[in-house]
């Protein structure tokens, strides 16, 4: 069974991530193509470092080209933000990168992408996956690829210049080569290594690299940027004495960020500091999109700037849609991607690393600083996120006390409302604390934001306590 979450396609290597179900959702694509008259235009193609991601893009264009659907085949692993930079620069209709992202090495899968770049919406995976279970693997053609490669269905591409040289058209590189930053660099064994150093090394940046080799087990981490995989970055930050520790998740489309001390600056902080600089330093206007599982420190930075805070569900897909909406100027999640109004609608690691070097290059000031002043402007507010692994029953379990019978923990505080939008989110006053279900991995999440980190985690303790979930520091 193919199933579509939060981020395209993503299952086991070898349970559900097999060359029969890659064909089949080669199938489904090449099929919705076909009947959208947009085979000719065709798709742009790429993988990232994981095992099995080259070769599972050969089959699945080995299908697409059997089908008669012109690919742009771009064969060096890449970033997924180059991905959708050349779907929306070429305006093709549709893009595909095979990655699984953050998930564990054990993982792999598909992400999707539409016209102008966008992660494909809801109903577009929904309907992907529907057609290609209910296709029959003796019903999938296929041609070889070097044939199609020989017949010209399949063009081989190299967009990576096109990808930084717009990077770097948008921040400004005067500014940083003037400020001589001293950077640790971590990709976590991931694609952005090449195009990082490069944007930083044409700033004249001064780079430390660590993490850099080819290891589809990412070092024995998870290779999603937060303080526990992070801790080579703080040590590398503190004894070069580096200005910033910069780390981009397994396909590069997130960011984490280490300070000059070593402290891990949380996603949450650093899309606030990034929408702070962009209406104060560089006086531009618009609203803020974040899911419903960020900080509320963005809405305090609209509120005060005039501009609204539009909240959605988990999903970057969801992020673009809300930004194409309101015409935002930025929209992100916690779980650490952004994206900026005139850059791809998608997020993008290696762009929002550009931006926060440039932050810190215009204002002059070292990050820790920055943080501080933002919270001197705007109060305290601190996340503490946490998750489970599930099984099926616990699951069903958390899911009836919480979503059907509506029950709720007595806070301390008081309920302002309650959500039912994407899982279940608590607004109390001054904080909020959210439980809901992973859509790329087994396991439930619970986050909760309060004026202390302190006061955070104990609310997330008690959501915790609430639902039956073991509590562990
Ligand atoms: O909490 P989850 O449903 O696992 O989602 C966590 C993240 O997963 C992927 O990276 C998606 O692209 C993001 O939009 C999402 O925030």
């Amino acid at each position: 069974m193919i199933k579509f979450g939060t981020g395209g396609w993503r299952a086991i290597i070898g349970d559900g991530f097999t060359k029969a179900n890659i064909r089949l959702v080669a199938a489904a694509v090449a099929r919705r193509m076909k009947r959208e008259g947009v085979a000719e235009e065709g798709i742009c193609v790429g993988y990232d470092r994981r095992f099995l991601s080259k070769e599972a893009l050969i089959w699945f264009c080995e299908v697409l080209a059997g089908e008669g659907i012109k690919v742009f085949f771009v064969n060096m692993s890449c970033p997924t933000p180059q991905i959708m930079f050349t779907v929306k620069e070429k305006k093709l209709p549709y893009g595909a990168m095979v990655t699984a992202s953050h998930n564990p090495a054990t993982w792999n899968g598909i992400k999707l992408f539409t016209f102008g770049g966008r992660d494909a919406a809801q109903d577009v995976t929904e309907a992907i996956q529907e057609e290609a279970n209910s296709i029959a693997e003796a019903d999938v053609r296929a041609m070889d690829f070097e044939e199609a490669k020989a017949e010209g269905i399949i063009a081989i591409i190299d967009p990576r210049d096109a990808y930084l040289d717009s990077i770097l058209n948008q921040v400004n590189t005067e500014a940083i080569r003037k400020r001589r930053l001293r950077i640790v660099l971590d990709p976590m064994f991931g694609v952005s290594l090449t195009g990082l150093q490069t944007i930083l090394y044409t700033c004249r940046c001064d780079v430390d690299v660590i993490n850099d080799r080819h290891d589809a087990f990412f070092g024995r981490h998870l290779p999603a940027p937060n303080p526990d995989t992070l801790v080579d970055l703080q040590y590398a930050v503190k004894e070069h004495k580096a200005d910033v520790g910069i780390a981009t998740d397994g396909d590069a489309d997130r960011l984490g960020i280490i300070d000059e001390n070593g402290r891990y600056v949380t996603a949450n902080e650093t899309l606030a500091l990034l929408y702070y600089y962009l209406l104060e330093y560089k006086g531009w206007k618009g609203a803020a999109v974040r899911n419903i599982a960020t900080t509320h420190l963005l809405d305090r930075i609209a509120e005060a700037h005039g501009e609204k805070c539009v909240e959605v569900p988990v999903g970057f897909k969801h992020i673009s849609a809300g930004m194409e909406k309101y015409d935002a100027l930025i929209g992100g999640e916690s779980s650490g991607g952004l994206t900026v109004r005139g850059h791809i609608s998608g997020k993008d690691g290696l762009y929002a690393a550009s931006l926060l070097v440039e932050m810190l290059s215009v204002s002059g000031r070292k990050l820790s600083e920055l943080v501080q002043d933002l919270y001197e402007k705007y109060g305290e507010m601190h996340t503490a996120e946490y998750d489970w692994a599930l099984t099926e029953e616990s699951r069903e379990e958390i899911a009836r006390k919480i979503m059907e019978e509506k029950q709720l923990p007595v806070f301390d505080k008081k309920v302002e409302k309650v959500s039912y939008m994407d899982g279940c989110k608590v607004y109390l006053e001054n904080g909020w604390v959210i439980v809901r279900f992973s859509g790329t991995e087994p396991r439930v999440r619970i986050f909760a934001e309060a004026e202390t980190e302190e006061k955070a985690k104990q609310t997330v303790k008690q959501m915790a306590d609430f639902v039956g979930l073991p509590w562990q520091e």
